[in-house]
C-alpha cells in the first residue's frame, strides 16, 4: 500500500496565558480587580511528519506538551504559530471535517452521553458522523464482540466501570472507520485483561486497515506492543524521533550483570578501572552496571575470574522504561 504523509507538523508553537496570583490575605481580591498574566510555552518549535499506516508513540514526562500537540491535531486548540495539517487540512479551521476522518480516545474524558444507555449513545454517534446503516451494523457487531460490550448496551454510560467505559469509548471512536486514531492515555487505570483486549484491537486496525495510530502513554508495554516509531517530547521540544529499535541502540547500551560468587570480593577497584558505572555487593551476589560500548561483558568476567570463582551469571539489557527514564534525566541535567 502506498504511503503518504497524513500528519504534518512544522515549527509548531503553543503558548498559554497563565494567571499570576497575588499573594497574601487580600490576594484573591486583587486577582479579581488586577489580573496579571504570564505566557508559558507548552510547545516549542515542534516538527514531525507521520505517514499513513504508521503507529507512533508520542511520549514524554508529565507536562511535556503531548496533550497540547494532540489537541492541535484534533482541532480543539489553535497553534500560536507554525503549521498543523491532518490529511492536508488545518484541523482548527475544519474541525467538523477533521472529526469525520479521525477517532479520538482521551483516557480522562468521555465522548459518550453520560445519562443514556450505551447503545443510544453509539446510535447518536452514527448520526453525528453520518455513518451508513450497513457500515454501522457491521462495525457495531465487530467491535462490541471484540470489546465484550453486548451485556452493557442497555446500561447508562455513567453506570459503567472505567474499564467498561473505555471499551465503549474505543468502540465509539472506531465506528466511522477513521483514517487516524488519536489515543491519549487509553489504557490508564485498566486491568491487564482489558489492556490486552485494547492493544490487540488497536494492533488489528493498524495492521488490517492501515489505520494510522498516534498514541500517548506512560505504559511502556503499550509502546513495545503497538508502535514501531517513538517520538519523545519534553519541555515542548522533541528529544528523539525514530524507530523503537534505534532508541534501544542509541540509548540502550547499558547492561546489568548479576554474578553469584563463591566468596565476597574484597574491593572493586580493578572492576571500576575497566570503566564500569557501578558495582554493588550483597552477601555473595554482585551487581555490575556498565555501558557495553565502553567495556564488554567478557572483559568484566575474565577480570573477575582471574581472582575469584563465579557460580552463576546473568547479563540483562536495560529495559525500555529505563532507557526513557535516562533520556528524560539527561535532558534535566
Ligand atoms: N489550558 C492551559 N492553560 C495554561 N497552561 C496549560 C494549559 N494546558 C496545559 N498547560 C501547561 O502546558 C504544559 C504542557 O501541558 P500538556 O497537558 O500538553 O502536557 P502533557 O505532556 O500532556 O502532560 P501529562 O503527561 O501530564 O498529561 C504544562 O506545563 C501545563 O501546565
Amino acid at each position: 500500500m502506498e504511503q503518504q504523509t497524513i500528519i504534518k507538523v512544522q515549527n509548531l508553537h503553543k503558548q498559554y496565558k497563565q494567571m499570576i496570583r497575588h499573594e497574601g490575605k487580600w490576594g484573591g481580591l486583587q486577582d479579581l480587580v488586577n489580573r496579571k498574566h504570564k505566557l508559558m510555552t507548552a510547545v516549542d518549535n515542534v516538527s514531525f511528519e507521520v505517514e499513513s499506516g504508521e503507529a507512533v508513540a508520542f511520549i514524554g514526562p508529565n507536562g511535556a506538551g503531548k496533550s497540547t500537540v494532540i489537541k492541535m491535531l484534533v482541532g480543539v486548540l489553535a497553534p500560536t504559530s507554525g503549521l498543523v495539517e491532518v490529511e492536508g487540512r488545518i484541523p482548527h479551521g475544519n474541525r467538523l471535517e477533521n472529526a469525520k476522518r479521525i477517532g479520538v480516545v482521551f483516557g480522562q474524558r468521555t465522548q459518550l452521553f453520560w445519562d443514556i444507555p450505551l447503545s443510544e449513545s453509539l446510535h447518536l454517534a452514527r448520526h453525528m458522523y453520518k455513518i451508513p446503516q450497513q457500515q454501522f451494523k457491521e462495525n457495531m457487531l465487530k467491535y462490541s464482540e471484540v470489546l465484550g460490550l453486548h451485556e452493557y448496551m442497555n446500561v447508562a454510560v455513567r453506570q459503567l466501570s472505567l474499564g467498561q467505559r473505555m471499551r465503549a469509548e474505543l468502540c465509539a471512536a472506531l465506528l466511522h472507520n477513521p483514517r487516524i486514531v488519536f489515543l491519549d492515555e487509553p489504557t490508564i487505570g485498566l486491568d491487564v485483561v482489558v489492556k490486552e483486549k485494547f492493544r490487540s484491537l488497536i494492533r488489528d486496525i493498524n495492521e488490517k486497515y492501515h489505520t494510522t495510530i498516534l498514541l500517548t502513554t506512560h505504559d511502556m508495554v503499550d509502546i513495545e506492543q503497538l508502535c514501531s516509531r517513538v517520538i519523545v517530547i519534553d519541555h515542548g521540544n522533541i528529544l528523539f524521533d525514530g524507530k523503537l529499535d534505534q532508541l534501544k541502540r542509541d540509548f540502550g547500551s547499558e547492561e546489568k550483570m548479576t554474578l553469584e560468587m563463591d566468596s565476597k570480593l574484597d574491593d572493586f577497584r580493578e572492576i571500576y578501572e575497566l570503566g564500569v558505572k557501578s558495582v554493588e555487593q550483597e552477601d555473595r551476589t554482585l551487581q555490575i552496571v556498565y555501558d557495553n560500548r565502553r567495556v564488554s561483558s567478557s572483559a568484566i568476567i575474565s577480570n573477575i575470574l582471574s581472582s575469584y570463582t563465579v557460580k552463576d551469571l546473568i547479563v540483562q539489557q536495560i529495559e525500555i522504561e529505563e532507557i526513557i527514564k535516562n533520556l528524560y534525566k539527561n535532558r534535566l541535567t
